[in-house]
């Protein structure tokens, strides 16, 4: 049955619409439906129209007040508590108070943007606690770590009338950091033990070179960027292809990746692709586990459905049961709009919308959300006749709930300069009337487009920030502290060790390092505990290193040994200090500010003292925060400039994206098993630190002041008052590198929807720009407007939606 509850008025006292799985669609097609479907009974599917009250959003539902019998049904099976579902209802249309008290069973949330389904899923989960269901037995899935962060903190406003302690106990993260949880519990059933490390991207590629550069593999293959092996493992690990029985048309990249994936194993080591497939392979092989977990986690919830990609999808459907009644009947609640679905390059699959409805799910109850709060009605048109170009059987009419408002402005402008010189006027003249530099966004296609803005806006006085533009995490001087960090924590990290074992400099020089790369390798040792050997004066080992690079050698596992009994005793932050000074890194980095100083060589991106010395900081607010809370939000201290090192790779158009994570420590209460040592479990404080840094992927530089700068990718889930979509352009919105033919016609309509991304974070004005030409490597680039807009342009009646912007008439 339909949710319902006695506290529904008539009117919202919503029953299902019963419908065919298939007349669902046809439903939506037709735009008939706009409120509950029921895709479960065949039977019921066809029954005819009923006539249906029309709620005062517009939406429409079954009449309840004609089935008596049933709405009593409903009331008695209803899961929740009456008055708390009647105080969070208060700000909740009548569609979305249904949605959100809908029975816990598979249901599934379809609707356009700013329709209100993040909010719609916040709720139901408040209501869940509020009812007193265990907050540790749900799960709620998110695709960026900003966005686990944001419901979490939205989730604390919607029950602060209940003042419930629920949070440590709930789960809020990405699929990464749900993933390595489970691994931390199982990972010994699946052959990689739970004390691993996680490598990102910049490590695994480090393996790569390391991996490549060896005798015996480098004569073997081809010269290839260490980019394309890990774009190739990624794309096989995604698929759970047999990379190693694989019949491979290039036989060196099988020798590449049975060395990387040994190698990690070695290291005990996984990267972000393993933290998904060994959990696949788990919860499908081993009974007990997906047993388990799929009774601790009753209740799922996931953002962004049409974001996930094959092996996500399927680890939810078997979190949710080991059969198909088990997972027809899971209280699951998904929500999606597949004209969002901008990650197709890196698998997402937008038909797994319709997978959940017509196949694992069949039946699942099927909401649709009709109305957008965010923006004016002119955008909401100009949007959806933009959108209407793509394929998208799911997708039903929505309206604005604002009136028409200004006309999009479209402003043409001979280069990118002068089109960041006419937006910077722009901006002025919009906050000289009132609209604080926050409420505006200047959205682009690539991050390398910012620089022309940040320039412009810096000579304008116009505060600014960049999203993911400040990579902290991906400062040098970050990662080579963060490298003696995993050095201490697992001496068998090898990437890490060469990465630090001369920074500074302590004579071990190139060829001290290949010699230790050699005897590691023919010993089968780790390089540190080769290094233990040369301290027991091995004659062997003496003989092949030079005086001085023997003692840095020596120097170095010193180093190492005595940051380790100090981290014994004392806490992280007091910990990294201790480190910084023994290895001598602070005075390093203080030593190379002073003489960049001189040289007058600053980068701009500030003092390297200061990024260690921020770090540092950062160690301490680690601990404390863990220690204040029982409960840790990865990312979400203060600090500068964390980074979205997922999102990193979104933008890059390359990588998979390694979306990371919320894990809220205090309620993994989880015993430490299998292999565990001692020393690993001492310095659980450091090796949960290292997890925060290398899953982390919260971007505090959007939550600063001033414009926000961001790319379409990163925009998503945002919304401003104004926003400025920039270089409209035939290649940059569409973006198509050399695709076949058949190729492009998919990537254009991805880019129709990035640009549909772009358009709807807005609330009430949107300026689209586009330049005849800009520069390339020094070379001017002529530039044409893009397809998208040409089409929106030259639409019936684009003249009641478009207007060229007052100040830029002239260059129109
Ligand atoms: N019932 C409602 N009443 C008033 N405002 C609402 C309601 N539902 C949502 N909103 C507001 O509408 C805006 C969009 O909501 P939300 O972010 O939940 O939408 P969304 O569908 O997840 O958007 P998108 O997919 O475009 O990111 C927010 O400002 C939210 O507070």
């Amino acid at each position: 049955a339909a949710g319902s509850g006695q506290i529904r008025s008539k009117s919202f006292a919503a029953t299902s619409v019963r419908v065919h799985a298939r007349t669902v669609v046809a439903a939506f097609r037709r735009g008939r439906h706009q409120g509950v479907f029921n895709a479960r009974q065949k039977d019921e599917g066809s029954s005819p129209q009923k006539k249906q009250p029309v709620h005062q959003d517009g939406s429409r539902t079954a009449r309840a007040d004609d089935e008596p019998e049933k709405k009593r049904q409903d009331n008695a099976q209803a899961w929740y508590d009456i008055k708390a579902a009647k105080e969070l209802s208060s700000t909740l249309n009548e569609v979305q108070q249904n949605a959100m008290m809908a029975p816990l069973r598979p249901i599934l949330v379809s609707a356009g943007p700013g329709s209100g389904k993040t909010r719609l899923l916040i709720h139901r989960i408040a209501l869940m606690i509020a009812s007193e269901i265990d907050p540790a037995s749900i799960l709620a899935v998110t695709f960026t770590n900003k966005a686990a962060n944001e419901m979490k903190s939205r989730l604390v406003n919607a029950l602060q009338p209940w003042e419930t302690t629920a949070g440590p106990r709930l789960t809020i993260g990405t699929f990464h950091s749900f993933c390595l949880r489970i691994l931390r519990r199982y990972g010994t059933r699946v052959g990689i033990g739970n004390n691993f490390d996680i490598v990102d991207t910049e490590d695994a590629k480090s393996i790569i070179k390391e991996i490549t550069a060896r005798p015996g593999i480098r004569e073997r293959i081809a010269a290839r960027d260490p980019k394309d092996y890990l774009q190739l493992i990624s794309k096989h690990k995604a698929e759970m292809i047999d990379m190693l029985s694989q019949d491979w048309s290039d036989p060196s990249a099988k020798l590449v990746l049975e060395a990387y994936e040994k190698e990690l194993r070695l290291q005990n080591k996984c990267d972000f692709d393993d933290l998904l497939m060994f959990t696949k392979r788990l919860l499908k092989n081993d009974v007990f586990a997906r047993e388990d977990l799929s009774k601790q986690y009753a209740h799922i919830l996931v953002d962004e459905w049409q974001d996930t990609n094959s092996i996500q999808y399927e680890i939810i459907v078997l979190l949710c049961g080991s059969t198909k009644s088990q997972v027809r009947a899971k209280s699951i609640f998904v929500v999606s709009d597949i004209d969002q679905s901008i990650y197709a390059f890196r698998g997402a699959m937008p038909e797994n919308v319709m997978r959940f409805s017509e196949t694992d799910f069949r039946g699942c109850d099927v909401y649709k959300l009709v109305k957008n709060y965010r923006s004016t009605a002119t955008i909401v048109t100009a949007s959806k006749l933009l959108i209407s170009e793509n394929k998208n059987e799911l997708r039903g009419d929505f309206e604005s709930l604002k009136g028409n408002g200004n006309k999009v402005r479209v402003g043409k402008f001979p280069s990118d300069y002068a089109e960041a010189s006419f937006l910077c006027e722009e901006a002025i003249r919009l906050h000289a009337k009132g609209i604080p530099w926050s409420e505006m966004a200047v959205i682009y296609r690539t991050n390398i487009q910012s620089r022309v803005f940040e320039q412009e806006m810096l000579s304008s006085g116009i505060p600014h920030h960049v999203v993911g533009g400040f990579r902290f995490y991906s400062r040098k001087e970050v990662r080579d502290v963060l490298a003696y960090l995993k050095v201490m924590v697992n001496r068998e990290d090898r990437t890490a060790f060469y990465r630090v074992v001369n920074v500074p400099p302590r004579g071990v020089g190139p060829v001290a390092v290949k010699k230790l790369q050699e005897l590691s390798l023919e010993l089968d040792r780790s390089p540190l505990s080769v290094i233990d050997l040369l301290a027991t004066n091995d004659p062997a080992l003496d003989r092949a290193f030079t005086r001085n690079a023997a003692r840095g050698l020596l120097e170095f596992k010193c180093i190492i040994d005595e940051s380790v009994d100090f981290a014994f005793k004392n806490e992280l932050g007091p910990t990294l200090s201790f480190l910084v000074d023994k290895s001598g890194y602070s005075q390093f980095t203080a030593n190379q500010d002073a003489s960049a100083k001189s040289d007058q060589k600053q980068s701009g991106e500030g003092m390297k003292m200061d990024v260690v010395g921020e770090f540092i900081s950062a160690a301490g607010a680690f601990n404390s925060s863990a220690v204040a809370l029982g409960t840790h939000v990865l990312g979400s201290r203060p600090g500068r400039g964390a980074e979205d090192r997922a999102t990193d790779s979104v933008d890059s158009e390359q990588g998979s994206i390694k979306a990371a994570s919320v894990i809220e420590r205090g309620s993994e209460d989880e015993p430490i098993v299998g292999n565990a040592t001692s020393l690993e479990t001492s310095l659980s404080p450091l090796a949960g630190f290292i997890e925060e840094c290398t899953l982390l992927d919260v971007d505090a530089e959007a939550f600063r002041d001033g414009i926000t700068l961001t790319t379409a990718h990163r925009s998503k889930g945002l919304e401003f008052d104004v926003v400025f979509v920039t270089g409209c352009t035939d290649s940059h919105f569409p973006m198509l590198f050399g695709l076949e033919p058949r190729e492009e016609e998919e990537k254009v309509e991805d880019e129709r929807r990035l640009l549909y991304v772009a358009m709807t974070r807005t609330r009430e004005r949107l300026y689209m720009f586009y330049f005849e030409s800009h520069f390339r490597f020094g070379r001017k680039i002529p530039c044409l407007q893009s397809r998208f807009l040409q089409f929106l342009m030259q639409a019936p009646k684009s003249r009641d939606l478009f207007a060229p912007g007052p100040g830029f008439r002239s260059r129109l």
